[in-house]
């Protein structure tokens, strides 16, 4: 399967762009590093990937269709900052399945722990909330993840077992992924290809 963005252009105020004329691809099965400075439109770029975000002009497509709004995203995206990414009102299990059927094998992997299913988001800790907003994006479904600096506020040992369980999952599945992330180590070990926003004609 091919994501692809085609000539996309974006902008938050009148006459000052963001980005124009975007085209960038991801392939089933790769995994792709997105870097550039602060402030130069990354997360809107993965915004509009995932269809959280309209662009101005130019086009998202999955093989060549428009990505449909209704029924499961196929474009998941998984944000640095989890708390944001789960309704605080809802305990952990509601908020699993909003992912779909729970994998018990998934949440092994992940290192979930089954007791945390039944407390709220504000009971966990950063890492072990991330792991369930891991989880919930890895539905069957998913054909795209997006990680728009998935594991930067975490600590060594909970972004190593993270990133081991999703490298997992992508090659199993062939699952497209894009990491985004200002860590250039990161970007290196873990990407076939690596695009500068600002420089590269993506
Ligand atoms: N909802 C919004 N309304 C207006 N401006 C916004 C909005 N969201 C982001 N911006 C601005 O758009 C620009 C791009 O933001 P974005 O978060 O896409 O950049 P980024 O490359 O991901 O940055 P970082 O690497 O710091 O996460 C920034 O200057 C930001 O202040």
């Amino acid at each position: 399967m091919l994501l692809e963005a085609k000539k996309v252009s974006f902008r938050y105020y009148k006459d000052v762009w963001l980005f124009q004329d975007v085209d960038f691809q991801l392939q089933s099965g790769e995994v792709v590093g997105l870097r550039g400075p602060s402030g130069c439109g990354k997360t809107t770029f993965a915004r509009i990937l995932s269809g959280y975000e309209k662009p101005h002009t130019g086009l998202v497509s999955i093989d060549h269709e428009p990505v449909q709004k209704k029924g499961y995203q196929p474009v998941q995206l998984i944000f640095q900052h989890p708390e944001k990414a789960v309704n605080p009102k809802w305990k952990m299990k509601s908020i699993l399945e909003e992912g779909g059927q729970i994998n018990p094998d998934l949440l092994e992997l992940l290192g979930i722990q089954r007791e945390w299913l039944n407390r709220w988001p504000n009971e966990l800790s950063g890492g072990e909330l991330q792991r369930f907003c891991v989880a919930r994006a890895l539905n069957d479904e998913t054909k795209f993840i997006i990680a728009d600096e998935m594991t930067t506020m975490l600590d060594a040992i909970t972004q190593a077992q993270i990133w081991s369980a999703v490298l997992e999952i992508v090659k199993q599945k062939e699952i497209g992924l894009l990491v985004i992330s200002h860590e250039q180590a990161l970007i290196e070990r873990l990407c076939n290809r690596v695009i500068d926003f600002n420089h590269d004609n993506i």
